[in-house]
This record gives structure tokens, sequence and C-alpha cells, in this order.
């Protein structure tokens, strides 16, 4: 099962780019994760390119008004998606500046939020790669997560 976060943009912020860089490295080590950078753009162009590239796959929307999940649950998620044989691509959209368009709502499997807070997209990737680094020494059972 492949993991994939796409994005709009190369972070231009100093402190998130090296929050990236940081989590990218550390998930080197779980296996099949991914960061994919689109062009930035307008809502409209940034969901349409990411349904355009997520064709097929698990759509997880990334939204500040989306489910509230404790880390446990989202480490559940994986745990079930792992057992599923069908699925090969699970990927979590971040939204452009003005957040996702309603279709691209309609077309996600998942709508999860990182808090209820709106935070800069380049500081909800930071939170998100956190997020997916806990869950992964969370499900290896390795003491980062307490
Ligand atoms: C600046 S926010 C967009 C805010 C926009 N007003 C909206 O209604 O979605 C840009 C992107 O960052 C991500 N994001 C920001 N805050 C988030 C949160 N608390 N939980 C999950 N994703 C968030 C979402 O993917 C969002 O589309």
């Amino acid at each position: 099962m492949r993991i994939r976060v796409f994005v709009a943009g190369k972070p231009a912020l100093d402190h998130a780019r090296r929050g990236v860089e940081e989590y990218l490295k550390r998930l080197r080590r779980y296996g099949n994760f991914e960061l994919v950078v689109l062009k930035a753009g307008d809502s409209e162009t940034v969901s349409a390119h990411l349904l355009d590239r997520t064709e097929g796959h698990l759509r997880i929307a990334l939204d500040e008004r989306g489910k509230a999940l404790t880390t446990q649950q989202w480490a559940d998620a994986f745990g079930q998606w792992e057992q599923r044989g069908d699925l090969k691509h699970v990927s979590f959209l971040i939204g452009a500046s003005d957040g996702h368009t309603e279709a691209l709502r309609r077309a996600s499997d998942r709508i999860w939020q990182l808090s209820s807070l709106t935070l800069q997209h380049e500081i909800a990737l930071v939170v998100l790669l956190e997020q997916l680094y806990r869950v992964a020494t969370l499900r290896k059972g390795e003491p980062y997560h307490r």
C-alpha cells in the first residue's frame, strides 16, 4: 500500500520546509510514503489536479471541518486498509488557500481534520507528516507515541 501526500506548491516558509524535510526523512524507514508537490493555483485548479492525480486511490481530504479522530484511530484505519487486498494507493489531499472544492469533498472517501483551527497549508503539511510518522511508530510498537 502506497501512502501519498499531495500539496500544491513547494513549501516556501523556511520553518515549514525544514519540518517537511525532517519528517520525510524519518518516514523513509517505514515504507512507502511519498510527497507529491503539484503546481500552486486557485482552489478550482488545485482540486481538479488533485482529483485527476488520485483517480482510483482511497482519498482522504484534509479539512478543518472534517472528522476528528485520535492518533490511535488513524493507526486503526491504516491497519484496516492494509487488510484490504485491493487497496494500492491511499492519498492525503491538502487544499489551496481557499480550501477544497465541493466536487473534491464529494469525491473523497474520508474528510479528516488535523484540528478545528484553520492552518496555513504548509503548516498543515508538517502536522500531517508528523502524524503519519507518529502512526508509523505506533503501529510498530515504538516509544515515540505516548
Ligand atoms: C488555508 S487552508 C484553507 C482554509 C479555507 N478557508 C477552507 O475553508 O478550507 C489550506 C488547506 O490546509 C489544510 N488545512 C488547514 N487547516 C486544517 C485543519 N485544521 N485540518 C486539516 N486540514 C487543514 C486543508 O487541506 C486546507 O484545504
